[in-house]
This record gives structure tokens, C-alpha cells and sequence, in this order.
């Protein structure tokens, strides 16, 4: 049982996840007096956020360069191809393949 679905079942939810990935030069730091906050900002932030934005639910999208890591590294990621992520136009994106991806028959 993953960790998702025994969160489902103890908590009598049905959440499922989404998530988007890419890395590169970020600036991080503490905002806030009253509050401190650590985060981090920039463009890499940004696209990382639309990587999740503008996925798949249950599935992990990933930026090309990302995805040239991830292989590397031996991750298996399927090409989604060109796609349009708000703000950056249309990008090459990849979906990493995981034993928790939706079979090809699932709605
Ligand atoms: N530190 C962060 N943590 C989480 N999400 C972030 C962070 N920084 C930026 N984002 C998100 O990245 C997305 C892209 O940022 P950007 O500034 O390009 O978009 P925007 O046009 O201001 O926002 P919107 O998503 O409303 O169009 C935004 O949805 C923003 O909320």
C-alpha cells in the first residue's frame, strides 16, 4: 500500500497527487519578522510550479533538462511532447514512469 492510499483510508479521503519537477539556480532565503519564512523564488521556481500546474493528476511532469538528469541517473520518463505551460510558452515536457502511473485503460 502506498503512502497516499493509507492516508485515503485513515483519513476516509480520496486525495490523489500531482506533481511537477525541475531544477536549476534558485535565490532562497528567510522573509518576515513577525512570521520568518524560508523560500526560495526565480524562474526555476516558477516553471516547477507549472510543471505541476499544468500535469496530470497522479502523474510527475518534469522539464526536458530534467528529464536528460533523471535518465542519466536511470529513470525511465516518457516524452508528453510539446506543451504549453503558461507564462514560458510551449516546452518539451516528460512524464517519469512509476510503478503508480494510470494503466492505459484507466479513465
Ligand atoms: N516559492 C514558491 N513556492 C511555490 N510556488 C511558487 C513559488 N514561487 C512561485 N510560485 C508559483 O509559480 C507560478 C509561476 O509564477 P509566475 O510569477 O510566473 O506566475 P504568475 O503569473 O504571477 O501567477 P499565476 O499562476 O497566477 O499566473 C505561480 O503560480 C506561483 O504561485
Amino acid at each position: 500500500m502506498t503512502i497516499l492510499d493509507q492516508i485515503n483510508k485513515e483519513s476516509f479521503q480520496r486525495f490523489k497527487l500531482r506533481v511537477g519537477l525541475n531544477h536549476g539556480a534558485v535565490i532562497a532565503g528567510v522573509v518576515g519578522a513577525q512570521k520568518p519564512q524560508y523560500d526560495i523564488w526565480g524562474n526555476t521556481v516558477n516553471v516547477a510550479s507549472r510543471m505541476d500546474s499544468c500535469g496530470v493528476m497522479g502523474r510527475m511532469q518534469v522539464t526536458e533538462d530534467t528529464a536528460k538528469i533523471l535518465m542519466k541517473a536511470g529513470y525511465e520518463c516518457e516524452c508528453r511532447g510539446p506543451t504549453f505551460v503558461k507564462g514560458k510558452g510551449t516546452l518539451t515536457t516528460y512524464f517519469v514512469r512509476t510503478p503508480f502511473d494510470p494503466r492505459p485503460d484507466d479513465k
